[in-house]
């Protein structure tokens, strides 16, 4: 078969960039702003598509307990995103202290409401919720955040499908291959195992006919396991913890920490960096995602997906019969 991208982009290029050194060489940057804001293009043109052929648009229920500031921040982006692309947003906003019974009562209703075809339960849930009982509360059918152990567990499966694969390893699989990357046949390592992003980023991969080995906090020797990998994807949650020196050069490297730092110099006191040393990483890899602007906005994009996905599946089916 002929190299593919994956080896164009480990291709290093020379930079001209005044101050550098003339020979020194790095890593394209995966611009995942700009790769989510070409899917949510196409995401809007989908919608219309819908509206005009069924007169109905896809609905995504936003479920937030508590008022963590990070999570009301990403609340607030992924509702910003579902007006851009006229998709009708549904909100449930419960205090810190809402009991169980009473958020299992909100997510039956959303699964019954048929202008809702997605759920999303903004993770985490207070210590008191059994987070578990919640998940599986939402419908299969529109499990969007591919939570649901039926999800999951399809998604481990060679011969089955899920409905739904969680946002965030689906946007890094989606920048993989809109970046040209190829999967089938290479070595990646996962940093992390979490239900969220490590374990199905893993199966993801697997599935795409990738070796994959899943590092965690209980791994000896992670930089051997990584320096192996052609395509790493580091999800951990350490500050700038993936060096440089644990890459394999040209490696395609996709960074989803989004971790804060202090900074007095930032007007907020703080900067967000990934789980890579991302200066240093720059010298070796061959394609490195940014943070932020790398992944970040890509999970979004895919929660807007897979809801039209959700739509299409409902609305069209109803329409046809
Ligand atoms: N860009 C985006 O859209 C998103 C970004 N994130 C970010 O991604 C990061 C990871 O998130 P999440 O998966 O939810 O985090 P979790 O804390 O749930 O999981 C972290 C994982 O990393 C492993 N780990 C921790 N320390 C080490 C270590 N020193 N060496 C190797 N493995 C280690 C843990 O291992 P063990 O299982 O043994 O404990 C665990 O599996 C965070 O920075 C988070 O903010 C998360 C979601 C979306
Ligand atoms: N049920 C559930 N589903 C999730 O998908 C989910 C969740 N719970 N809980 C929290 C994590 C985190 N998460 C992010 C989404 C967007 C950005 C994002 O857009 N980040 C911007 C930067 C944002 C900033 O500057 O603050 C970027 O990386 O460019 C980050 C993180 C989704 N999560």
């Amino acid at each position: 078969m002929e190299p593919q991208k994956a080896d164009q982009l480990a291709a290093p290029q020379a930079v001209g960039n005044a101050g550098a050194v003339a020979e020194e060489k790095v890593a394209d940057v995966i611009d995942g702003k700009a790769i989510a804001a070409q899917l949510r293009k196409e995401i809007g043109q989908g919608v219309e598509s819908l509206k005009a052929e069924t007169g109905k648009v896809p609905g995504l229920a936003v479920v937030l307990v508590g008022s963590r500031k990070d999570s009301q921040t990403y609340v607030r982006s992924k509702k910003k995103a579902c007006v851009e692309v006229g998709i009708k947003s549904f909100d449930a906003d419960l205090p810190e202290d809402v009991s169980e019974d009473e958020l299992l009562k909100i997510v039956t209703d959303f699964n019954a409401n048929p202008e809702v075809h997605g759920i999303l339960i903004q993770l985490p849930l207070p210590s008191h919720i059994n987070e578990q009982r919640i998940l599986s509360a939402v419908s299969v059918e529109k499990d969007v955040d591919g939570f649901h152990p039926v999800n999951v567990g399809t998604l481990a499966m060679q011969q089955r499908d899920p409905l739904f694969v969680a946002c965030t390893p689906a946007g890094c699989i989606e920048l993989l291959q809109r970046t040209g990357v190829q999967i089938a046949g290479k070595y990646a390592v996962v940093l992390g195992r979490s239900k969220t992003v490590g374990m199905p980023a893993a199966l993801l991969l697997q599935k795409l006919n990738a070796t994959v080995t899943v590092v965690h906090s209980r791994t000896p020797n992670p930089a051997e396991h990584t320096r192996r990998a052609d395509i790493v994807i580091a999800a951990i949650g350490k500050a700038e913890f993936v060096k440089a020196d644990w890459l394999k050069p040209g490696a395609v490297v996709i960074d989803v920490g989004i971790n804060a730092v202090d900074d007095p110099s930032d007007k907020r006191g703080y900067r967000l960096v990934g789980d890579v040393d991302y200066k240093e990483a720059r010298k070796v890899a061959g394609a490195i995602t940014p943070v932020p602007g790398g992944v970040g906005p890509m999970t979004i994009a895919v929660l807007l997906q897979n809801t039209l996905k959700s739509a299409k599946r409902t609305l069209q089916a109803s329409s046809s019969s």
